[in-house]
């Protein structure tokens, strides 16, 4: 083993070990003939291994494939040709996982793992091209006498599909487990993976206890699989299923066990493949769905936001606006200015500058609720909605806000920190008003604010023809 270790990847000794456990596990459901088996995964996850850590794999493999094969034989039928063949079986296997990796890197490239549908299409095209192994394997065989010639096409076929359905069952499974973000996956994933188990397992011993030919429900739960969960979790729950079939096949029960026993072997390897094979493919298609609408809704909400402070650009503001007032609540609108911020620019810098427009918009953001709509909608002008809130409310709560501005001191320096004020317009709406006038008119309101000397608040009513005559509110 040290040797391996030093000639052969850092996995090299889990790796075999996991070989002999998966290859003596599925050495279980070998019924008919005795020495192949319909499921064989140590294939899928040589193949895994040598698609992630390259050529570096191939001793171990070499040595899994033939301990796993000599051992049996030497158990059964201990001679010099069952070594012999152990041995033809582990270099059969090598080539195999060779010509494979040469295929898969051809067509899709080495680094991608099931991104899209071709990708998949690649992978179960080559998988189920796995014939190299079992003609190297079954030959070995005949040449020692182990299986009988009679007996070669039959045994060709079980070991080929075998080999193909585990490549299909665990080669995803070692490419995605080094790339899975095992916290990510419990947090979104926990529960649902936990549902998608115990479903495919109950509706596996149910389907196979009873008997009855209701196979279609696991292809359901697959396809459920495939909608819900991560890459991870289908695999997952198809590992499941699997298990549970070939257990039934072993035991010789379920829908198929009436039929003899080479169609019922078939039939369960086909129902495993193809299984594997729609929900890796519906994986992907859903998965782009998925990931095209989380772009989308993104992209969405970024262009209704401000990139400097993260709040709502005009945009955003208009559209809030508009959906509040379609609910006829009594809103009132507050339009502020940073007085004089061409000063801090010139005088501070652009980068300073930003920095105020920053800490002004989270001051802002902590003195109203979320129910509220706050937005950029110019270089230093900013709009409140304050929902539920009449003309009076609304002026006391500008009134703080001018307040609480004019108190609050921006560090620039160790030694040097900013004051600044602002000057405000509100004003309430009523109904018939649109948002376009509404802005125009409390922007009115402001400007009367700038002119009677900033650092105050003006307030009004918006009426549907113009700003009613009263209420223009000085503070200071
Ligand atoms: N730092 C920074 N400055 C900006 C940004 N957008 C606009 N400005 C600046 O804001 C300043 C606005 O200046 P003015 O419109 O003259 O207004 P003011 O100096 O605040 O004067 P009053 O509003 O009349 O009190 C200009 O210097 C703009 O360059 C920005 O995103 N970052």
């Amino acid at each position: 083993m040290g040797i391996l270790v030093r000639l052969g990847f850092r996995h090299s000794v889990p790796f075999i070990l996991a070989y002999l456990a998966l290859a003596g596990a599925s050495m279980l459901l070998a019924v008919a003939p005795s020495n192949v088996t319909p499921l064989y995964p140590a294939a899928g996850l040589a193949w895994g291994v040598a698609i992630l850590w390259g050529r570096r794999t191939y001793p171990s493999i070499f040595v899994a494939a033939t301990l796993a094969n000599t051992l049996p034989l030497l158990f059964s039928q201990p001679s010099f040709a069952a070594v012999l063949a152990g041995i033809a079986i582990g270099v059969g296997e090598v080539i195999a996982v060779l010509i494979s990796c040469k295929l898969l890197s051809a067509v899709r490239g080495r680094e991608r793992v099931f991104k899209q549908v071709q990708d998949v299409i690649a992978f179960s095209v080559i998988a189920l091209f796995w014939v190299v192994s079992p003609t190297i394997g079954v030959s070995a065989l005949a040449l020692a006498g182990l299986v009988e010639s009679g007996a070669f096409s039959r045994v060709w076929l079980t070991w080929w599909l075998g080999d193909s359905i585990g490549i299909l069952l665990l080669t995803p499974l070692v490419l995605i487990v080094n790339i899975t973000h095992w916290r990510n996956l419990l947090n979104n994933d926990g529960y649902k993976l936990v549902v998608g188990i115990v479903g495919a397992a109950t509706a596996s011993l149910a389907v196979y206890a009873s008997g009855l030919p209701l196979l279609y429900l696991l292809t359901g739960i697959c396809f459920m699989a495939a909608y819900r969960l991560s890459l991870f979790g289908v695999i997952v729950v198809n590992l499941v299923i699997a298990t549970i079939t070939s257990s039934a096949y072993m035991w010789q029960v379920g829908p198929g066990a009436h039929f003899a026993a080479p169609i019922q072997l078939g039939l369960i390897q086909l129902f495993l493949a193809f299984n594997m094979v729609i929900s890796l493919v519906f994986w992907c298609t859903q998965s782009r769905n998925r990931e095209l609408s989380v772009k989308w809704s993104r992209a969405e909400t970024q262009a209704r936001l401000d990139p400097l402070t993260k709040i709502y650009n005009r945009r955003g503001f208009e559209e809030r606006a508009i959906q509040l007032m379609r609910q006829k609540r009594t809103l009132s609108l507050l339009i502020l200015d940073i007085d004089h911020f061409k000063y801090v620019n010139d005088h501070y810098g652009h980068d300073i500058g930003d920095e105020v427009l920053r800490q002004f918009s989270k001051k802002i953001a902590g003195m109203i609720r979320d129910s509220d709509v706050f937005a950029r909608i110019g270089g230093e002008e900013f709009a409140v909605i304050l929902a539920d809130q009449n003309l009076e409310l609304a002026g006391l709560m500008a009134e703080r806000i001018r307040a609480t501005i004019e108190s609050t001191e921006l560090p620039v320096s160790s030694d040097n920190t900013i004051k600044y004020t602002v000057s405000i317009g509100v004003s309430s709406v009523s109904e018939g008003v649109d948002i376009h006038r509404w802005l125009k008119t409390t922007d009115k309101l402001l400007y009367q604010a700038k002119a009677q000397g900033r650092n105050q608040v003006a307030a009004g009513c918006v009426v549907p023809i113009d700003v009613a005559p009263t209420p223009s509110r000085k503070v200071n």
